[in-house]
């Protein structure tokens, strides 16, 4: 594997703290993503994944703390200004448009930056869009939903990818697909931090991980510790 550290990061997360009214959901999140890694933020539910995710896209109003995306800071941005950083976020719940088709839905989101896949190349790495390309949202599997999610931002130019649960709910056939639609991103220079309640799925995927309870990063490692030490760190995470 390349030392991709050697690269400057594309996300720097450092003391973020985030809000929902007066309730405070994040406590000082640190992280650092580098150019062409897979790094997966596991942790139970409600530790805060999700909202670190939204926090970097600017989709949490009061976030604090210092968020860099390709080398500029996003503090006072709004969210698609912060996409035209060149980051774009595939939520948990997908967001398809029912009433539009499979290729209506791809081509919904703007292209923010030069060098976006086009539709045919979205299909190669996904064939059951092709084939679905003139299916309404509404008829569409679950699997289906979630390749076109993913498929639908890799138009826009974006080359670092936030991805929420992309596996929940899906058979692990379907599972394996998207593994290896991740590898295959990955191979194409796309830099993805995902949320991952699947540990044997992250553990495939992924480059490095962190570990994320109320609100705060409290361990992290890489693909070769889970290797090593995999005992200990099914006991953290409780799998
Ligand atoms: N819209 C909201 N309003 C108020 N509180 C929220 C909201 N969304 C999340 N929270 C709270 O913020 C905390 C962090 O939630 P978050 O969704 O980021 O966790 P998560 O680690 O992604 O877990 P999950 O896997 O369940 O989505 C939780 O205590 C949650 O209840």
């Amino acid at each position: 594997m390349p030392d991709v550290r050697a690269a400057a990061p594309c996300l720097e997360v450092h003391q973020l703290t985030g809000f929902y009214n007066e309730t405070q959901a994040l406590h000082g999140i640190d992280l650092t993503v580098y150019p062409g890694e897979v790094v997966c933020l596991l942790g139970r539910n409600g530790a805060g994944k999700t909202t670190t995710l939204r926090a970097i896209v600017g989709l949490l109003s009061r976030r604090y703390g210092r968020i860099v995306v390709n080398g500029r800071s996003t503090e006072g941005l709004a969210p698609e200004d912060i996409a035209h950083l060149g980051v774009a976020y595939c939520p948990e719940e997908r967001g398809i448009f029912a009433s539009l088709n499979v290729e209506e839905n791809l081509l919904l989101p703007p292209i923010l930056k030069p060098g976006g896949m086009t539709v045919d190349e979205i299909y190669a790495l996904f064939p059951n869009l092709k084939l679905r390309r003139k299916s309404p949202g509404t008829r569409l599997s679950g699997g289906e939903q979630q390749m076109l999610a993913i498929g639908r931002i890799l138009r826009t130019g974006a080359k670092l990818l936030l991805l929420d649960e992309c596996t929940e709910g899906l058979a692990p056939v379907i599972i394996d697909k998207i593994g290896e639609a991740i590898a295959a991103l990955r191979q194409r220079g796309f830099t993805i931090l995902m949320v991952e309640q699947n540990f044997r799925f992250a553990s495939g995927v992924g480059d490095r991980f962190y570990v994320i309870e109320e609100g705060q990063v409290i361990e992290q490692f890489n693909r070769q510790a889970i290797d090593e030490d995999r005992p200990r760190i099914e006991a953290l995470l409780g799998v």
